[in-house]
């Protein structure tokens, strides 16, 4: 976490819900806060899974128990093992891609499946990522949904404890964290945490989304930039963190890739907007 300016908070320190936030003090959304009437504010989760039936299962099962969400939706982003048959059976809405599209585009097949079961008359719902990976800490990105609920923040990103096993250099991590912050002066502590709640509106002004790997970080410049809300809040999690074989190496090769891709294409539009006076 960030240290506190002599000056007062920065972006990125914890405000006084104990949050670090991209905006201080006193955070406030972006998006209108949901009407308070006499529905309740419905979530989403959205699971993108790639050959994950060993665990989607109880993230599946994880996912139904968090308060407010009334539909899981897996998308099965073209998995070679049975994924969607497990999801199904543990009760998820499923979907899938025919062949293998990456994880941001199982996001936006995801979020369009949820757009069309919104209803006109009830708030849209809250859209709630979760990895397919996660078994059943899964429950545990439940604190995601109050900032975003209360209108302190327009996206809510899980900050994750030290996982067992992980093999990273920080060099990924590194990469995202210095690019979002040259573009939107905030640094997060897990650029790349996938487990993020938003509203409706947040994610249409996140999208087209950042191809692949670059997700998480091209969301977060894109919302920031755009005068969004961002914070990140603790979250026990567990996921399958990559090692430091040869399969590890080449999942961090080409997050690498992704992010930097993600990033000269925003770097470009700033340049650009700075010139044309629309950045
Ligand atoms: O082509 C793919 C590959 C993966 N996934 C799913 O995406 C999620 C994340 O993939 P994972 O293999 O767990 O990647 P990690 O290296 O653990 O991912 C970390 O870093 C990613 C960004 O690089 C973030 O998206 C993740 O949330 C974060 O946990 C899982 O549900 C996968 O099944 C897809 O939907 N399509
Ligand atoms: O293992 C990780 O944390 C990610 O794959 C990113 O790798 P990094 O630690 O090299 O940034």
């Amino acid at each position: 976490m960030n240290a506190q300016s002599s000056d007062g908070p920065v972006p990125g320190s914890p405000d006084a819900a104990g949050y670090a936030t991209s905006s201080v003090p006193d955070p406030v959304a972006k998006s209108p806060r949901p009407p308070a009437g006499r529905h309740r504010q419905r979530v989403a989760a959205i699971i993108p899974a790639k050959d994950e039936s060993r665990r989607i299962a109880e993230t599946v099962r994880a996912a139904r128990a968090i308060p407010h969400v009334d539909l899981v939706l897996v998308v099965d982003d073209g998995s070679d093992d049975n994924t969607q048959d497990v999801a199904r059976e543990a009760g998820a809405v499923v979907v899938r891609h025919s062949h293998n599209r990456g994880k941001a585009a199982a996001m936006e097949t995801g979020a369009a499946v949820v757009g069309m079961r919104d209803v006109a008359d009830r708030a849209a719902r809250l859209l709630l990522f979760i990895d397919g990976d996660l078994s059943g800490s899964a429950v545990n990105t439940a604190p995601l949904i109050a900032p975003v609920l209360e209108g302190v923040a327009d996206i809510a990103i899980a900050l994750l404890p030290p996982q067992p096993g992980a093999g990273g250099r920080g060099i990924v991590v590194g990469a995202a964290r210095r690019g979002i912050h040259r573009l939107t002066g905030w640094t997060p502590t897990q650029p790349l945490s996938g487990m993020r709640c938003m509203t409706r509106q947040a994610f249409e002004a996140a999208t087209p989304l950042a191809r692949g790997w670059g997700v998480e970080t091209g969301m977060t410049i894109d919302l920031l930039r755009q005068g969004y809300v961002a914070v990140e809040v603790p979250c026990d999690l567990r996921h399958r963190a990559s090692g430091t074989d040869l399969k590890g190496q080449m999942h961090r090769a080409a997050q690498y890739r992704d992010v930097q891709m993600a990033l000269a294409a925003r770097r470009t539009r700033a340049a650009v907007g700075a010139v044309t006076g629309r950045g």
